[in-house]
């Protein structure tokens, strides 16, 4: 029996049909990424087609790892000569050997965000741009889609005719341009724009190409973006022997420039392209389908379409609403640990999937705990992001400086000013002298050494030692707020506006959440006490290596993987959807793209899925009342094993209970001090009087629009609820919630 019996007709046609460009549309699960496998191993097993001539592009390094593998189990000889990448690592491999053929040197240098904001910076001042009307990263991000489309300076600036913000842009992209050239630099944009620009100019490497690659292939084909697809175009060219597999239900990244009219563009560039539909889903059981199938229906501008399966009906897909998304993550702990120990799954087996980053630190730490070993994929455990690193290393500098990598860390975040050559001076001094880093940067204008930068060092001790001063009447949540306030740390971030910073804000968040929620628990909660605490669950690196771990991810990154049980966390509307999706202006297509990321993470179940939800989530400190996901509830509930409960009004606590009640937020403990009226003076010191009442209507930031329905004196702060037009009730505090009468 050949390994081609176990493929279906349809399957089995865009293996064999090797010649030619060939389209294969269809669902989840379906097979498109092994008729992809299958046909490399085809071309050389059975065509005898040299390894060498066949490219395979693929979407992340990890979905590459695994078609490598897939065809490496299945060819003897000689399959590491395929390419088998994503889009940048292949453009970044023809760039070293040809971009001297357009003027660069082929030791370029690649630009991560870091650089180009600075470079940004550079330009800004050079052509006096106002960045506070222009920031720096929306000029970045504007720069960025335009290279998805392949959009020229020159292009640029002739588009924006008449539009001065799209002149300014056009100016700032041009002059952006020639620093990188200048610099023998590409960015992450670039590696695509520059080699389509290469072949575009120089026929002889295009046909050198064209020849090595006779053998195309592209998975994930729906979110190429339109430079991707010129580059296939390209390279395609002259075979012809083009082969894209997609499906349009799961295009998750038009925040990204994907363009799904390259589906529609394909039959247009290959007139006589083969067009291939897989119906039958290999991966899930019925009911896990049908659920995914239900979900998906609700999407009105999509070709219909609908998978079946020959697999068992299967288990019915656990629901479960929890309190708090604490309890959440107990569950799914406790329950991935009986699987385990039933022996019905090893840790691999299982993954956690969720909306938003910020969402894997409930996990997280509920798996240290728990001993369970876990890896975060294609992204960076909690603890060891920057921005939370960031704010622990000043809560320790506040704390007692004597970490001083930690004070290292952050004496440039924000950028001072202060040069590598001062800073070693005063580590010079520090060691001469016996002192901690910090205390030597406390003595900086007697160090003879550094002239004048002492002047630079001084608002950061006198930063630090304010922020100290205030410890006795604040709590660390607020002592967060102050940090983030002073450095302006967030505002930054809200400026770059970015999907990147937007995540980096949710960590923020989350953080804050993190620490409310240790000041809930603690008896007397101090600042020593939130790091030791944090200390616990952030040193990671000492989880022991093992193969075997629970994977948590991002929907997004768990596109084209599959696991026999799939845990989809935080399924609430406001969170996914996201808030963002709900009150956008064009609701209806951010929410459809929501839905399809939600049949993204539906349809990575084999065997089992479980889907849960939290009817408080603490976000920024603050507890919001959440609804159950209307993805959920478009799941046929005969599908569901565990009830939606009608939505009910939270229940208020009464103000007796507001003493001893969670949400007041307590001060640090006096230890530290001694000083008893500490407390008092931190109470009235803190609140401030509010200037809306019960009835007003009121906004905020992210939720819009709302009318208030309680305010509850907390003692050192108010508790507000509001209900929001949008999003429902929200319970908040008021110095946090920043609302403002309307
Ligand atoms: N003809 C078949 N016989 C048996 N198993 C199959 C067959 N076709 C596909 N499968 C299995 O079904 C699962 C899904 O296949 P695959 O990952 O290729 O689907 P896909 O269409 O690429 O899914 P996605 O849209 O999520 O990327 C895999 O485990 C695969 O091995
Ligand atoms: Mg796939």
């Amino acid at each position: 029996m050949s390994i081609y019996d176990s493929l279906n007709e349809e399957q089995k046609k865009g293996v064999f049909t090797t010649e030619g460009p060939v389209l294969l549309l269809a669902g989840a699960g379906s097979g498109k990424t092994r008729v992809l496998t299958h046909r490399a191993v085809y071309l050389i097993e059975e065509l005898g087609v040299n390894p060498y001539h066949i490219l395979a592009i693929t979407f992340t390094n990890k979905a590459a790892g695994e078609m490598r593998e897939r065809i490496d189990d299945m060819v003897g000889y000689g399959s590491e000569n395929i390419w088998v990448s994503t889009f940048h690592s292949t453009c970044v491999r023809i760039l070293r050997r040809f971009i001297d053929h357009i003027g660069f040197g082929t030791n370029f240098t690649i630009y991560d965000t870091e650089d180009q904001k600075t470079i940004m910076k550079d330009i800004c001042k050079r052509l006096e741009i106002d960045t506070k009307m222009y920031k720096e990263k929306s000029l970045l991000a504007a720069i960025s889609s335009a290279k998805d489309e392949l959009i020229s300076p020159e292009a640029y600036a002739l588009r924006a005719q008449g539009d001065f913000r799209k002149m300014k842009e056009a100016a700032v992209y041009r002059e952006y341009q020639q620093v990188l050239r200048k610099n023998n630099a590409l960015d992450f944009d670039d590696l695509i724009v520059k080699t389509v620009e290469l072949f575009q100019s120089d026929m002889e490497v295009l046909d050198y190409y064209q020849e090595r690659f006779r053998y195309i292939m592209v998975d994930e084909y729906q979110d190429t973006n339109t430079a991707q697809f010129q580059l296939i175009k390209l390279l395609a060219g002259k075979y012809k022997n083009l082969c894209v597999v997609g499906d349009d239900d799961q295009s998750i990244y038009k925040f990204r420039g994907a363009n799904i009219y390259n589906i529609l563009n394909f039959e247009k560039e290959f007139p006589n392209a083969v067009t291939i539909k897989l119906e039958q889903n290999y991966r899930s059981t019925q009911n896990i389908l049908n659920a995914a199938n239900g979900v998906i229906a609700n999407n009105v501008g999509r070709k219909a379409k609908r998978l079946w399966t020959e697999n068992e009906e299967g288990e019915k897909i656990a629901f479960h609403q929890f309190e708090t998304g604490f309890d959440e993550a107990d569950y799914v702990a406790k329950d991935i640990r009986s699987k385990v120990r039933e022996g019905m799954y090893h840790y691999g087996d299982c993954a956690v999937l969720y909306r938003t980053n910020a969402q894997s630190r409930l996990f997280e730490e509920r798996f240290i705990t728990a001993s369970i070993p876990y890896k975060i994929v294609g992204g960076v455990n909690f603890y060891s992001r920057r921005e939370i690193k960031d704010l622990l290393a000043y809560l320790k500098t506040i704390d007692n400086a004597m970490d001083d990598l930690a004070v290292r860390r952050i004496i440039n975040v924000p950028k001072r000013g202060i040069g590598a050559t001062t800073l070693s001076r005063v580590q010079d001094y520090a060691d001469e002298n016996g002192l901690t880093f910090y205390n030597a940067l406390k003595m900086a204008e007697e160090i003879g050494t550094i002239g004048r930068a002492s002047a630079k060092i001084r608002p950061f001790v006198m930063l630090i030692q304010s922020m100290r001063s205030k410890l006795p009447y604040i709590s660390v949540s607020e002592l967060l707020q102050e940090i983030i306030e002073e450095t302006g740390y967030v505002r930054e971030l809200e400026a770059e506006n970015t999907e990147e910073a937007q995540q980096r804000m949710e960590n923020i968040d989350e953080l804050i959440s993190k620490a409310v929620t240790y000041e809930e628990s603690e008896e007397e909660p101090t600042l020593s006490g939130f790091l030791e605490e944090v200390a616990l669950v952030a040193d990671i690196d000492s989880v022991d290596e093992t193969q075997d771990y629970v994977v948590l991810m991002t929907l997004h990154s768990a596109k084209g993987l599959e696991f026999p049980q799939v845990y989809l966390a935080g399924m609430e509307d406001g969170l996914f959807p996201g808030f963002g999706a709900i009150c956008a202006e064009n609701p209806t297509a951010e929410i459809e793209e929501e839905r399809r990321l939600a049949y993204v993470g539906i349809t990575r179940a084999k065997e089992r899925l479980s889907i849960s939800c939290a009817r408080m989530r603490m976000i920024r400190g603050e507890t919001q009342y959440n609804k159950v996901s209307r993805f959920v509830k478009e799941i046929p509930r005969e599908l569901l094993a565990g009830t939606i409960q009608k939505e009910k009004m939270p229940d208020i606590p009464k103000p007796s209970m507001m003493a001893k009640n969670a949400f007041s937020a307590k001060p640090m403990a006096l230890r530290r001090t001694g000083v008893p009226e500490a407390r008092n003076f931190g109470n009235s010191a803190m609140k401030k009087p509010l200037d809306y009442a019960v009835g007003d209507t009121v906004s905020h930031l992210k939720f819009g629009t709302g009318v208030v329905k309680q305010i509850i004196d907390g003692g050192r702060d108010y508790e507000v609820t509001v209900d929001f037009s949008g999003v429902g009730v929200k319970k908040m505090f008021a110095s946090f919630a920043k609302l403002k009468k309307l």
